[in-house]
């Protein structure tokens, strides 16, 4: 199972994360995140992973044209979109950029709004799913009602996030069986500043699973 550890903002976290399990790193590209980081801090933190870790920039709303100068300049190996993009958008972003993964997030409210998943299958590589926060785009905290996902069975594989922490995780990956996993505030001690003991602590929780 990939375990995607998100919002690094500090270099130095970065291969430590990756050393401890991490299978893909989070780099939030959203100027009104506490955990935005420019391209020189991307490229910072970046620099020193090795090629196996999937490097991924998180987006919302942003236009073609910035997320490809973000892509290209800071070596990331995929994007995440975590805004209101469309399917046609994805469409045209796999034009611009054919060899980076689209991984498409859904901010999901209801059961009505997670069949809507579907529109995007022919148009991503990958879907994650999040939880709804009227206000706040993402890394909020806030979990999915995991009980509405134990049917969610799309031909696309996906990335459970929302709300996880070292504490959970066991009781969601019970439930339910995404491809990957995605944590940020549940493995931090402020916005950005990822606590290198609680993602000790989840890698150790997650051997004991069937993963
Ligand atoms: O983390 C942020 O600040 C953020 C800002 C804008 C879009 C997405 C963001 N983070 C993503 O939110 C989810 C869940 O985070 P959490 O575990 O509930 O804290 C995760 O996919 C992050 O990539």
């Amino acid at each position: 199972m990939r375990v995607k550890i998100c919002g690094i903002t500090q270099p130095q976290q970065s291969l430590a994360i990756a050393n401890l399990g991490a299978t893909a790193l989070g780099f939030i590209c959203v100027p009104t995140s506490p955990r935005y980081v420019t391209i020189e801090q991307i490229q910072a933190a970046v620099a020193p992973l090795p090629d196996h870790i999937d490097k991924i920039g998180v987006f919302a709303n942003s236009s073609i044209l910035q997320i490809s100068e973000t892509v290209q300049t800071s070596n990331l190996t995929g994007v995440q979109l975590h805004g209101d993009e469309t399917p046609e958008f994805c469409d045209q972003l796999r034009q611009i950029l054919p060899n980076i993964e689209i991984i498409k997030a859904l901010r999901v409210r209801n059961l009505q709004q997670l069949e809507t998943t579907t529109n995007y299958i022919d148009y991503v590589d990958t879907l994650l799913l999040d939880a709804y926060h009227p206000q706040q785009l993402g890394g909020t905290g806030k979990t999915l009602d995991w009980e509405m996902l134990q049917a969610y069975k799309p031909s696309r594989p996906w990335f459970l996030a929302g709300g996880l922490t070292p504490d959970n995780i066991l009781t969601a990956l019970n439930q339910i069986h995404p491809n990957g996993i995605d944590l940020s505030s549940g493995v931090e001690r402020s916005p950005g500043d990822k606590d290198l003991d609680k993602v000790e602590l989840l890698f150790a929780r997650l051997k004991s699973v069937d993963i």
